[in-house]
């Protein structure tokens, strides 16, 4: 197992200025190091704040692409898309905000297909992964079900996967396309920011479980090799 630390805060407010702190490093690191940024963000409620915090920062945006960890198979607009939350927060920025999903694919399984072969057009491996966990134990969107493993022993290339979660989750029943677990152990840095004690309590029981985890996100942590740090609030 990869090396943890823990970054615990009052509440969702302070974590998100320190996580959005630590993030405006990671991706001016990269434009010094590289010229451009590439950077996957998650879904989900609890990384809003983190987001609004994060399009504060003075950087040039206009060279840093963001992709979603994740996005669910609804039209772009919809209150489940990931990407349309993305986008509101950093496209008036002059970000690049690049979809994983498209309304073209006639299933889930061809629409990873079409985003792992757009993918190839960007630079790789991702710069930084920000990662969420829902309290079911997935994280970006690997889920449990027929194919969990298509996105856990995916081949070493594979960027992204499409999903279909079993069960379904009931607050977002519906497929996804997802970063590939090995996409996620190859980037550069990896990040995680979660609330609530259940969540907590299910990373601490899948960091002791590691590779043994039912859960997606022991999985994760048991394949990185990045040091990782987790905040946390309540
Ligand atoms: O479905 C999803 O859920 C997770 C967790 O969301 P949260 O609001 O409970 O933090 C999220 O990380 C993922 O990107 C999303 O598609």
């Amino acid at each position: 197992m990869t090396e943890i630390e823990w970054w615990d805060y009052d509440d969702a407010e302070e974590m998100a200025a320190a996580v959005a702190g630590d993030l405006r490093f990671v991706i001016q690191s990269a434009l010094d190091a590289r010229g451009d940024a590439i950077i996957a963000l998650p879904g989900g409620s609890t990384p809003l704040p983190i987001y609004a915090a994060l399009a504060e920062s003075e950087l040039a945006w206009k060279r840093v692409t963001i992709i979603p960890t994740d996005d669910r198979l609804v039209p772009m607009g919809d209150k489940l898309s990931n990407i349309t939350a993305i986008a509101k927060a950093f496209m008036a920025r002059g970000a690049r905000v690049y979809p994983i999903t498209s309304d073209a694919a006639e299933d889930y399984r061809a629409a990873g297909q079409a985003a792992d072969a757009r993918l190839r057009d960007l630079g790789w491996p991702l710069d930084l992964v920000l990662l969420g966990v829902g309290e079911d134990g997935h994280t970006a969107s690997i889920f449990p079900g027929d194919d969990l493993a298509a996105a856990t022993d995916a081949k070493s290339d594979a960027r992204v996967v499409g999903v279909k979660p079993d069960p379904m989750p009931a607050n977002a029943p519906v497929a996804r396309v997802t970063l590939t677990l090995p996409a996620i152990a190859a980037a550069r840095t990896l990040t995680i920011a979660v609330t609530g004690q259940a969540k907590r309590d299910l990373i601490e029981q899948a960091i002791e479980d590691g590779a043994k985890s039912p859960h997606p996100i022991g999985k994760v942590l048991a394949a990185a090799t990045v040091p990782i740090d987790i905040h946390w609030a309540p």
